[in-house]
């Protein structure tokens, strides 16, 4: 019955997932940027900058990353769910599930970083973010050819 609905849904469910997904890669493309200029600038432009990257960081946390994050791990679970979508015998379920494991970390290590900007106690310099914004890239690269090529 519930497998049915699934079923029934399916193309709904991955059309929202993918959805979910843009939303999601698109705050994680932007908060690393928002923390190099956070890291470079604050130093020259006073308290009131650093509020105002405050804000930025935190409602792009609250109001798209975190609630994308959760959209995309429900509806990928339902398509997990949906019979017939995932032979876990073949190779790419494996890459994709591990390259949402680091995704998902990545976003963890974001949130923490937020954290310590507010606190006024970022340790990390501008390169260090500079470097860290490639790894939603490299991510994507191996879950997009993980679901289209499908090895
Ligand atoms: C968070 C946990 C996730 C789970 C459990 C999950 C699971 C799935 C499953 C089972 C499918 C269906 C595959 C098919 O019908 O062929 C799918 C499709 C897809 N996923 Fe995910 N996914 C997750 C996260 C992501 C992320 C982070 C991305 C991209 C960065 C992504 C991109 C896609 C795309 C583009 C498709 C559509 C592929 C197609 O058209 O066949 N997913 N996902």
């Amino acid at each position: 019955m519930f497998l049915d609905l699934l079923q029934a849904a399916y193309p709904w469910t991955k059309a929202f997932h993918v959805i979910a997904v843009i939303a999601w890669m698109a705050a994680l493309f932007y908060l690393p940027r928002l923390y190099v200029y956070h890291a470079e600038r604050v130093g020259d432009l006073g308290p009131e900058t650093d509020e105002m990257f405050q804000t930025m960081e935190r409602l792009l946390l609250r109001a798209i990353m975190n609630p994308a994050m959760i959209a995309t791990w429900v509806l990928g679970l339902l398509l997990v769910a949906t019979p017939g979508v995932v032979d876990w015998s073949q190779l790419w379920p494996w890459t994709k599930a591990a390259a949402v494991l680091a995704m998902s970390w990545f976003h963890g290590w974001l949130a923490t970083r937020r954290k310590e900007f507010a606190a006024g106690t970022n340790t990390r310099d501008g390169r260090t973010y500079r470097i860290m914004n490639e790894v939603p890239t490299l991510l994507l690269v191996v879950i997009v050819l993980s679901v289209i090529v499908r090895w």
